[in-house]
């Protein structure tokens, strides 16, 4: 095999993200260079692979550097029902992880529910679920998946379509947990024109989802019923490259990366804000879910406190806008005596002296 700029870069991609992840090192062997029979009570980690390209490429990649590491490599496959061929689209996929020499390699079918948040976001919910799923079943260490540059340069122009502020433009991280399960993105760094590459490069081939437009002609834009990220990709990305006269995919990937950093830094302060702001007078009233020192909370940085309410909120599964923070902030910074503010599901946050108040209404707090 001739080791291409492209191989070199996934390889070198993918054994970082699973030393990183402090995987790989369970013995001294591993150390030394070269293919390591795993031992049958081996770290797995999991390919999620769509069968298209990018997640074709990781499992070559990962099928690769796996042994190198005495790691065991194998695959998830969901197959959301949603195309009429969907199964078939499935079968596929697990053939060539098979082919690819991936073990063991599984086929999950999922109910894709459509929720008020849209299709596309129930579907990814369904995935994420069945992932993690398998991975609990399979005793499986980590789920590898295969976003690229580009997938974040197109998450920020969603970002900024959809939505504002910091949390808008942060990009996915390399290393996250979802449900307790070690989620790595190894690929953060390649462009698709290099998982592309490396899968024309090792023979494999792929399946190209209709639904992103891929082999539509370039120059005339996709019609409005095709899902946003693949208009983002197929029109605005292009358009926006032309107009700035160079590769604007580089440039908003590491921007999505420096916002990330920043909103994990951010949200660090807003935990640690939280923690210090709480009052430590036990057990809280009855419907009282957090008692917050004023005197604290003036004192910190206006966007630290606006996170801190954003992830407190968070925390208690409450939908609050924008415009409800300010609310709640105005009783810290702009105290009057105002009544208190209404919340979704029968929360309010009150002002009581020096202390901010988030209750649930006392008829539901026991319910
Ligand atoms: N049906 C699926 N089964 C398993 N994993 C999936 C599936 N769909 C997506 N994933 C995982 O989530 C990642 C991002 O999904 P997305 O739909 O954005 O894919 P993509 O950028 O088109 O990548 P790919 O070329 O691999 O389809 C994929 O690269 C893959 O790791």
């Amino acid at each position: 095999m001739v080791y291409t700029a492209e191989l070199k870069a996934g390889i070198g991609a993918v054994r970082k993200s699973l030393q990183e992840a402090g995987l790989g090192q369970q013995d001294p062997r591993f150390r030394a260079h070269g293919q390591h029979e795993p031992a049958a009570h081996a770290p797995l980690v999991l390919v999620a692979c769509s069968g298209g390209r990018d997640s074709m490429a990781l499992a070559a990649l990962a099928v690769k550097v796996c042994p190198t590491l005495g790691l065991k490599c194998g695959a998830v496959i969901v197959d959301h029902g949603l195309q009429a061929d969907s199964a078939q689209v499935s079968a596929q996929a697990v053939g060539r992880c098979q082919d690819l020499g991936l073990d063991p390699v599984v086929n999950r079918r999922v109910q894709v529910v459509q929720a008020a948040e849209g299709l596309e976001a129930a579907a990814r919910q369904a995935r994420y679920g069945a992932l993690t799923a398998v991975a609990q079943e399979l005793g499986a260490d980590a789920i590898l998946l295969a976003h690229t540059a580009d997938d974040q340069a197109e998450g920020l122009l969603i970002g900024l379509i959809r939505s504002a502020g910091l949390k808008a433009l942060a990009g996915m991280s390399a290393q996250s947990r979802r449900d307790g399960l070690l989620l790595l993105r190894p690929l953060l760094g390649l462009r698709r024109s290099q998982t592309t590459a490396i899968c024309q490069q090792l023979g494999i081939r792929w399946w190209d989802d209709p639904t992103n437009g891929d082999r539509l002609d370039p120059q005339t834009p996709l019609p409005a019923s095709f899902p946003l990220r693949s208009r983002v990709r197929h029109d605005l990305l292009p358009a926006l490259s032309a107009f700035a006269g160079k590769d604007m995919g580089a440039q908003l990937a590491r921007s999505a990366r420096l916002a990330k950093d920043d909103q994990d830094y951010i949200d660090q302060e807003a935990l640690r804000l939280l923690s210090s702001a709480r009052c430590q007078q036990e057990p809280e009233p009855i419907g009282v879910l957090a008692a917050l020192r004023v005197s604290v909370l003036k004192q910190a940085h206006p966007a630290v406190r606006a996170h801190a309410w954003a992830c407190l909120f968070q925390s208690l599964n409450l939908a609050v806008s924008s415009q409800q923070i300010g609310q709640v902030d105005a009783l810290v910074t702009h105290w009057h005596g105002q009544g208190r503010v209404t919340l979704p599901s029968f929360y309010s946050a009150t002002r009581k002296g020096h202390v901010i108040l988030i209750c649930k209404d006392r008829e539901h707090a026991n319910r």
